[in-house]
């Protein structure tokens, strides 16, 4: 038999989200064809919601049932996450996230329990940084502690030092101070209007949230090693500056780990809609795509304006109007007659492929709400960004891509909204002097990741060091 640390066996587990699930798949590949047998954990809610909205001919009950025929070595469990199946996770988010610090857990330690009993060779937790329970659990099973965190490092550093900014009275105090953040290891400077939202809002939260986020920082310190889908040459003096507090290893973007082929594991939560057909007719690089995400909410009254704003800009669109945008159940929140004015100019769509839409060469600017997932596909396909970032990392991430990066624009510099910005700013990303700017520094960003990935790239080699460093610590835990 070969020896624990020869094939480690890991069992991963992806906080429930489409931004989280996607990357953990990916990395779950990865390590497989490098050698490792992974046991990959959904909560039954989504596995429900990705085997509903796969094409009926590839539903399956195991997700990785193809990926296994290819030979790696995958297994696939669902557990439940302390609610019924019925249940709707994002009209009552509060209940859900007191349910995943309180009640996840136990069902996870059970599952893990009776894996850990029947298979000694399993040596390795990977977990999203998003739970506040890994170390318990890994500690009880003697399993090799690894915390997977799937926004940019300048994110995790920020909420790493949670303490400082209280200390400073930057955070939590009565009265935040307004000035510039310049004591965050490995940060130049921040202004508090660029933190990430639970942390500029405190008192406008739910108590779950800010005790989620303090109970994940405090977990990850205790974690063995700290995966981040981010690249080393995007963030360097950030990596750098965690690098010297835990083992962490820039992996990212995952979903090139395997180089950039079509995954045949399905992870969508919802069905797609084909738009390759429609993209067709219109010119090179004319198309605006508009999507925020798995996540965000936004108000009737910006959805009113951004719909406006679109039909004034007179660009073709692609808008990806999630069901459930507005957190409630109201579907009717477009202007009247915005479907017969766009006619063949915009097409509105519940879910489609993103990375088939922005790889599309009709397609020329993404007007994103900066969720971390698709700022890394948009730099690979060299598509620039109009950010609206909506809440969490979002407002953090938009920070690196227009201040720091150079690769998109604000939508609105003020709040609310206003539909004659959206049209100009709309323009100035499709077309003219500011549009070849940011396509110019797209390159330079897109060579640095087209880098990374490579063979001899720098997330190539720190997955392998986080192997071979994992390998050390499975023969030092001994299970
Ligand atoms: O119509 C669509 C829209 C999105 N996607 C995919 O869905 C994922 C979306 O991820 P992301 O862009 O990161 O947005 P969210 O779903 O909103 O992700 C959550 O998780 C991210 C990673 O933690 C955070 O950065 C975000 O702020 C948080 O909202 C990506 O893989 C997209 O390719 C599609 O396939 N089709």
């Amino acid at each position: 038999m070969e020896d624990a640390q020869d094939k480690p066996h890991a069992i991963m587990v992806p906080c429930p989200l489409q931004g989280h699930v996607v990357p953990f798949v990916h990395l779950a590949t990865k390590l497989a064809s490098n050698g490792f047998t992974i046991t990959f954990i959904n909560t039954e809610k989504i596995h429900l919601q990705i085997t509903k909205s796969a094409p009926t001919n590839t539903t399956q009950d195991d997700i990785f049932t193809e990926a296994r025929k290819s030979g790696l070595d995958i297994h696939y469990a669902t557990i439940n996450d302390g609610f019924p199946l019925g249940f709707d996770r994002f009209l009552n988010s509060e209940q859900y996230m007191e349910g995943l610090i309180h009640v996840f857990p136990a069902h996870v330690d059970n599952f893990v329990g009776k894996l850990v009993l029947k298979n000694p060779q399993v040596t390795c937790l990977i977990a999203d940084t998003f739970f506040v329970w890994p170390s318990m659990i890994a500690n009880k099973y003697n399993l090799v502690n690894v915390s997977f965190w799937t926004e940019p490092a300048m994110v995790f550093t920020i909420y790493y030092h949670l303490n400082l900014l209280k200390i400073n009275g930057h955070y939590a105090s009565h009265d935040n101070r307004e000035d510039a953040i310049d004591y965050i290891p490995g940060v130049d400077s921040i202004e508090p209007k660029d933190l990430p939202s639970y942390l500029q809002a405190p008192n406008t939260i739910g108590v779950a949230v800010r005790m989620i986020y303090k109970a994940i920082f405090e977990d990850v310190k205790e974690a063995d090693f700290v995966l981040c889908n981010t690249v080393q040459e995007l963030e360097p003096k950030t990596i750098s500056a965690l690098q010297e507090k835990q083992p962490f290893y820039p992996i990212g973007p995952t979903f090139l780990l395997n180089g950039f082929t079509k995954t045949t594991v399905a992870t969508s939560l919802w069905s797609h809609s084909d738009c390759t057909q429609w993209l067709q007719s219109k010119p090179r690089g004319s198309v605006l795509y508009v999507s925020f995400g798995s996540l965000a909410f936004c108000s009737k009254e910006d959805l009113a304006e951004l719909a406006h704003g679109l039909l004034l800009s007179e660009v073709s669109f692609i808008w990806v109007l999630r069901p459930g945008i507005l957190g409630s159940d109201d579907t009717d929140f477009l202007p009247v007659g915005f479907e017969d004015e766009i006619k063949d100019r915009g097409l509105v769509v519940p879910w489609c492929c993103q990375i088939s839409v922005i790889s599309h060469p009709k397609v020329g600017g993404f007007l994103t709400h900066c969720g971390w997932n698709s700022i890394l596909d948009t730099i690979w396909f060299n598509v620039p960004m109009l950010c609206y970032p909506l809440f969490t990392d979002q407002i953090t991430n938009r920070k690196l891509v227009v201040d720091d990066w150079k690769i998109g624009l604000n939508l609105c510099d003020r709040k609310p909204i206003r539909r004659d910005e959206i049209a100009e700013n709309i323009n100035r990303l499709m077309s003219g002097k500011s549009a070849n700017d940011l396509k110019k520094n797209m390159e330079k960003i897109k060579e640095k990741v087209e880098n990374a990935v490579s063979s001899a790239g720098s997330s190539e080699k720190n997955v392998k060091q986080f192997i071979g460093d994992l390998k050390v610590k499975i023969s030092q835990v001994g299970r």
